[in-house]
């Protein structure tokens, strides 16, 4: 390995916590990261997984070709029975697609799941082993040309024909097309299709169904199914989103999947599920993977380029006169950088959260006990709008904070902005998820009203919240916490109180609704911004004693709580729970914690513990060796393959010489 460049070698010298203890907290413990670098480790010496053509360099049908290469190695690899645990075969994929979307990303995280969770036990028996050994390669269909959100206005139906037990698929309108199923306009022969489902003329709303798209011989497309891919995309480009159009096409009764709901042979249907969006789970599952696994790792990777890199890249003056700076010197590019990383952090703790809580939580359901669903669906949806939301505009500030070399495709930095923004509408369109936050936060409101206990996330609603903000000096946990419930609150409250007068006055509740949305996202997103500061402070609070790390998590908190404060002074002081004088108290220190955090920057980063593979940045490189390898990289360009490119032979020759050698 190349000798580390002396100006990260320094900042690593000076950190003053061990960076290895603080990968096995954010591993969830030192077992876990032992497991995850063992997998990594063994993936990153497989040249399979390390070596093929140059992503950068190839073109969009080669990337796709080139990810179903290594989806058929990673399947071979599956089917020896190593990734059992699910936790390895995540690590194993994330080596293999850095930052990428593999083209059987929707098998596994939805066709399968989709599969366990909604099939009868005799479905599960049949459908899932297929799928787990990869006999057969599916997708989830769920989302039209015409509706993605709305999903009561499918238009794909699946009339059931009694005579034949059969139901009968088909996209009656142009709209009906399914449109973006990721794996589904070249990879899968399988899918999970979300249809209407019609029974004697009824209507009984999405259900899913196992449709078999392509022949399991030669891959060639079932009759009456016409399906591809969609064509180039913002990112994304290494999977094959698809389109999917049915002209009646006929499945068998039993393709229902029936965990929720049976159609029996005569038609009879019988709901079994408490919960009528129960068809609706594995988008809760997905929501609540997001936080952490899209989401939060595409920041932390985009704050370890751009930190590290700035404490590479020098430039201009400090002291007059005196040798350039590392730019994470200036104060500037501190405020660009460590509210983000201090984010990436907040978001972390917040992700671990709602993975443990969903696997709790789906357990119970699972079981018949749905009382916490509506908590669940609310904090997942909430969580992976402000999370996404958040990551997609940090990364952007990385890339801005590397200057001109942020804008190559060397930095890494478009890929991963380019991935993860997709989390922005993928999985619910956050707004939309703001929403449906939002519908749970209005009734917890009116409850709160009624003088009823709110629980969960939203047991500050019915506290006694205080009037006047404590912040001092000091800034304790508990008090910062006080003012975030204080704002969430207060603009829940608020926005309450609005559809309250607005009905008052005579406009009906759906237009009270709308009137109130903007007022209502932003309460939501205070409420997610609330929870979040929590879900920190927890974490500091149950830390086991590790002096040094905890002093480091606690100024991080410190700083994204003031930095958030300083965001939306307005939320806190305007209606004078937080004087002039403590905002500007604030405000300065958020200055002060980030000379405090300066020094131990890289460590904080090196602790995310990215191998350089799956950062694929010549700017984040670990041993911080950026100016060879930018010349590198540029010498490998495609474009210099030739002294003469070809394009002056068929069109600058002729221009300027009036001949042409072609
Ligand atoms: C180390 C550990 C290993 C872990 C491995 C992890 C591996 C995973 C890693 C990463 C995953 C990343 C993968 C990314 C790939 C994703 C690719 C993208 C896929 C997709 O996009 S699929 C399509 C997704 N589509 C949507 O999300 C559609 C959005 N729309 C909706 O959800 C709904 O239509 C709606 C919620 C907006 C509205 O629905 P509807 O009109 O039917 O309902 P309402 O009338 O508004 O509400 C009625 C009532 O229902 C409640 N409700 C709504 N949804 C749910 C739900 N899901 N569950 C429970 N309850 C729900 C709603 O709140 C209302 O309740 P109240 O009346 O208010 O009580
Ligand atoms: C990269 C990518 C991968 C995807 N993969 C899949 C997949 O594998 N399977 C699948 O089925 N789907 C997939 N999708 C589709 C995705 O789930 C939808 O695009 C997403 O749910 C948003 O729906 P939409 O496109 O209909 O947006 P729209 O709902 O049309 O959104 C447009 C605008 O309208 C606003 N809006 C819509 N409804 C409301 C409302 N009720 N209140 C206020 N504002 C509203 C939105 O906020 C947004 O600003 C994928 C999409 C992308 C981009």
């Amino acid at each position: 390995m190349a000798a580390v460049n002396p100006d990260l070698q320094s900042e690593r010298d000076g950190a003053t916590f061990d960076t290895n203890k603080l990968t096995f907290l954010l591993d969830g413990g030192e077992g876990m990261t032992e497991r995850r670098r063992e997998v990594e480790a063994e993936a990153l010496a497989d040249p399979e997984v390390t070596g093929g053509p140059h992503y950068h360099f190839m073109s969009r049908p080669e990337q796709y070709s080139d990810a179903v290469r290594k989806a058929v190695h990673y399947m071979k690899q599956a089917k020896t029975g190593k990734f059992d645990n699910p936790a390895d075969a995540h690590w194993y994929r994330n080596t293999l697609w850095p930052n990428e979307m593999a083209p059987i990303g929707l098998h596994t995280t939805m066709f399968l799941p989709t599969l366990e969770n909604n099939s009868s036990p005799e479905q599960k028996e049949k459908w899932a082993p297929l799928a787990k050994d990869f006999k057969i390669i599916g997708t989830y269909s769920q989302t039209e040309m015409g509706h993605g959100t709305n999903l009561k206005a499918l238009e794909t139906t699946a009339t059931y024909e009694p005579e034949l037990e059969q139901f009968i698929l088909h996209s009656p309108t142009l709209s009906s097309i399914k449109w973006w199923p990721g794996g589904l306009g070249k990879t899968s022969n399988f899918a999970v299709v979300m249809a209407s489902m019609i029974i004697k003329g009824k209507n009984y709303g999405m259900h899913p169904f196992i449709v078999q798209l392509r022949s399991l011989e030669d891959h060639t497309v079932i009759t009456g199914i016409e399906v591809g891919d969609i064509g180039p995309k913002f990112g994304f480009n290494t999977i094959d989103n698809g389109y999917l159009k049915f002209d009646h096409v006929r499945i068998p009764r039993e393709n229902l999947l029936m965990k929720n709901a049976v159609v029996e042979p005569d038609g009879t249907y019988v709901r079994i599920a408490k919960n009528e969006k129960a068809a609706y789970s594995t988008m809760i599952f997905v929501r609540a993977m997001i936080v952490l696994e899209v989401a939060t790792r595409g920041l932390a990777q985009a704050c370890t380029i751009a930190v590290r890199y700035s404490c590479v890249r020098r430039q201009s003056e400090l002291v007059p006169g005196g040798p350039e700076p590392k730019v994470l010197d200036f104060q500037t590019q501190q405020y660009k950088l460590l509210p983000v990383l201090a984010s990436c952090y907040a978001y972390w703790f917040s992700g671990l959260f709602i993975r443990m809580t969903y696997f709790q939580i789906n357990y119970e359901i699972q079981q018949g006990n749905i009382d916490l669903l509506p908590e669940l669906h609310a904090v997942s949806s909430g969580l992976k709008a402000f999370t996404s939301y958040g990551s997609m505009a940090g990364i952007e500030q990385c890339r801005l904070a590397c200057g001109g070399h942020g804008f190559s495709q060397a930095s890494g930095l478009p890929k991963i902005y380019t991935t993860m923004t997709a989390g922005c509408t993928y999985e619910g369109e956050n707004s939309v998820l703001y929403l449906q936050m939002a519908r749970y936060l209005m009734k917890s409101f009116l409850q709160a009203e009624k003088g009823e206990t709110t629980t969960n996330s939203v047991a500050y609603l019915s506290k006694k919240n205080l009037d006047k903000c404590v912040l001092g000096a000091t800034l304790s946990p508990d008090t910062i916490i006080a003012a975030y419930e204080h704002r969430a609150a207060r603009l829940v409250r608020k926005a309450g109180l609005r559809v309250n007068a607005l009905e008052a006055a005579g406009k009906p509740y759906h237009e009270a609704w709308n009137l109130t949305s903007v007022q209502f996202t932003k309460a939501a997103e205070a409420h997610c911004h609330y929870f979040v500061v929590l879900k920190f402070a927890d974490t500091l609070e149950e830390m086991e004693d590790e002096a040094e790390i905890h002093n480091v998590l606690l100024q991080l908190f410190q700083l994204y709580a003031c930095y958030g404060i300083t965001n939306y002074a307005a939320d806190f002081t305007e209606d004078g729970f937080m004087s002039q004088e403590q905002l500007d108290m604030v405000r300065l220190r958020v200055l002060d914690l980030m000379a405090d955090i300066r020094p131990n920057a890289v460590a904080l980063v090196d602790s995310f513990d990215y191998p350089d593979h799956i950062l694929g940045s010549v700017l984040g490189r670990y041993d911080g060796n950026v100016y060879e390898n930018l010349y590198k990289w540029a010498k490998d360009s495609p474009l210099n393959k030739t002294e003469v490119h070809d394009s002056y032979y068929k069109y600058l020759q002729p221009m300027i010489t009036g001949k042409s050698n072609l």
